[in-house]
């Protein structure tokens, strides 16, 4: 194939506006899949994607494009998930591309997550050519977004392709747009093999299938590799592209995209942004810009039934088949006995697991709340990575603590910014610029920690801007902060999986709110229950629940708590979730309680 006519690019835009849409009419355009093959999105394929109407797992696929200057062109688009816990595979998908299409939506302008993908495109040098989408729609105001796009990226707005995914107009011009003006790849043939792996995932005939760019030499059927990152060598089974069914082919060369099978039983080794090369011929160096992947978001995952430990195991075994980034790890709390600390890339990616383990293995789980990573400073000049509240040393031991912090980018109508200020504010952030996109809309940039946006910032954010804020940010590094650990006790005994990190300043009133919050969950016992928030020895807030009256007592159960648990147990399908902690049963939203607090 002439290297000079392929085009290698993204789709780029704002949750929304229109992307998969987009992608379709590509593939229809060109004829990958006639309409009646398609169902509704094509490149989105999971099904909890699909409720949930978002991108999650990226892939790609070859369309063939017959040009108006007459030639035929080969396009891989390379899907991105459209979710700021999966920036670095986009990232890194980006860096398989030598442009993008970036796709505003008329009505809305550019939002957050324009920018915050904009910004990756120029990271990875791409060509970006600006789409407005949805021109249908009668509240477009084309020339607004034209404006925006110059003030706010500068980029040129008339050279904006002009489309509405939705009723197939201006599909051709975008083809056009991605083959005059994104570059073709650079050849370098000679090179020793360097491949970017950009995503993967598990096949249970085939183990691992990595989805490549080879940026450099050629990748052949039964050629000996290494992935750089572990150095392991593996045989390659099978090549091909993707048109959109996998296709086999005898090799790949520099500016190809494709896939590749051989023999790797787990994704763990076809990690996103390794860099495959030649065992016998190899590259000097990989390719730059490969990470970890960096779970962001723990909490612990324990089976309502212990007798389930083993199921859930298996289970995650399973699921980290397919999913690299997903961490885990027996943890036994006095409370809820053995379970798995989990770590996730960010609270969707910690939900899908969760949904995934109770729909498709059919589990039945206590989730504790999610946390942060915190590094933790010791006296002795010891720095301990904290997981798991319950874990964080004594405070006689630490020197400080630091917390992960984040630059979090707002744009919101003008008559919202004060209600924004405010959450930030509430949020412990500091306010760092704030710039008009026009007249009416303003980009606000905060520094805030991680901790405390992570879990109900965009909710409240949502909430307070009557769904006009849209919002990004990206990992700055870690701060030291004034943070103390918080233990509840429920009747004189903590309670390891309800301990919570706080700043200094709040402590007290979370303190105070979550035990209030957990006497409404807590059901009425048969003895007094006392519920007690303490810092160290120190309590700083105590509620009780009063006992249930005798005769109520009498009906429910006689008292037998190992009749009571096997009942439960029984019940427990369709049944809301309890777990006997010491001798009071506590439901699973208590476990959740410390989020909804302010
Ligand atoms: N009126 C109109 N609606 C459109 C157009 N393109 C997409 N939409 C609608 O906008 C909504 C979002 O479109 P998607 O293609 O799912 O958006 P997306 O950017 O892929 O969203 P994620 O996959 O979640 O990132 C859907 O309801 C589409 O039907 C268009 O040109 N005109």
């Amino acid at each position: 194939m002439q290297r000079s006519h392929i085009r290698n690019f993204s789709i780029i835009a704002h949750i929304d506006h229109g992307k998969s849409t987009l992608a379709d009419r590509l593939l229809e355009y060109t004829g990958a899949l006639t309409q009646r093959e398609m169902a509704d999105q094509v490149l989105d394929q999971m099904d909890l994607e699909r409720e949930r109407g978002i991108t999650i797992k990226l892939q790609a696929v070859r369309l063939r494009y017959q040009a108006k200057d007459g030639q035929e062109y080969t396009l891989n688009l390379i899907d991105t998930p459209g979710h700021v816990d999966f920036t670095y595979e986009v990232s890194r998908s980006l860096a398989a591309c030598e442009g993008a299409l970036l796709v505003v939506d008329a009505a809305q302008g550019i939002e957050a997550q324009t920018l915050a993908n904009v910004y990756l495109a120029l990271e990875n040098d791409l060509e970006i050519i600006p789409v407005i989408n949805k021109i249908d729609l009668p509240s477009a105001d084309v020339e607004k977004v034209k404006r925006e796009l110059e003030d706010v990226i500068g980029i040129p707005g008339d050279e904006a392709v002009l489309v509405s995914a939705k009723a197939g107009m201006g599909i051709e011009d975008v083809l056009e747009a991605v083959v005059q003006q994104i570059p073709p790849p650079t050849v370098e043939e000679d090179e020793p093999l360097r491949a970017l792996i950009f995503d993967s995932h598990y096949d249970s005939y085939r183990g691992a299938v990595a989805y490549i760019r080879v940026m450099e030499g050629r990748i052949k059927d039964r050629m000996k590799i290494k992935m750089m990152a572990n150095d392991k060598v593996f045989e390659v089974s099978e090549i091909g592209t993707f048109q959109p069914q996998m296709t086999k082919a005898s090799a790949l060369a520099a500016g190809e995209v494709g896939y590749l099978v051989a023999g790797v039983k787990n994704v763990k080794d076809t990690q996103v942004g390794d860099t495959i090369t030649s065992a016998d011929r190899p590259a000097e160096a990989p390719l730059p810009g490969y990470r970890r992947a960096n779970p962001m978001v723990y909490c612990g995952l324990y089976p309502v039934d212990s007798g389930e430990y083993e199921d859930l195991r298996d289970a995650l075994d399973k699921l980290n088949l397919n999913d690299a980034a997903l961490k885990y790890e027996p943890e036994t709390s006095e409370a809820l006995g053995f379970g798995f600390r989990c770590g996730f890339l960010g609270l969707l990616h910690m939900e899908i697991i969760q949904e995934r383990l109770e729909r498709e293995y059919k589990l039945s789980l206590i989730t504790t709340a999610p946390n942060v990573v915190y590094q933790v400073n010791m006296h002795t000049g010891e720095t301990l990575s904290i997981d798991n509240p319950a874990r964080m040393p004594k405070n006689q031991d630490i020197a400080f603590i630091e917390e992960p912090y984040v630059s979090a980018r707002v744009i919101v109508p003008s008559e919202y910014v004060g209600a924004v200020m405010e959450l930030c504010q509430e949020k412990r952030g500091n306010f760092m610029n704030m710039e008009y996109l026009d007249t009416s809309r303003v980009l606000l940039t905060y520094e805030l920690p991680l901790s405390e946006i992570v879990f109900d910032f965009f909710d409240l954010l949502k909430s307070r801007t009557r769904g006009y804020a849209s919002f990004d940010y990206e990992l700055l590094g870690y701060r030291q902060s004034k943070l103390v650990k918080v233990d509840v006790l429920i009747n004189g005994e903590t309670v390891d999986a309800l301990s919570f990190i706080a700043h200094e300043d709040r402590a007290y009133q979370r303190g105070r709110e979550l035990t209030g919050k957990l006497r409404e969950i807590i059901p009425k016992q048969m003895f007094e229950v006392p519920i007690q928030a303490a810092i160290g020895n120190k309590i700083i807030a105590r509620e009780s629940i009063r006992a249930m009256r005798k005769n109520v007592l009498d009906k429910c159960y006689g008292g037998d708590i190992s009749r009571k648990r096997k009942l439960l147990e029984k019940q427990k399908a369709g049944k809301k979730r309890m777990k006997q902690v010491g001798n009071v049963e506590i439901p699973q939203e208590a476990f959740m309680a410390v989020l909804g607090i302010e």
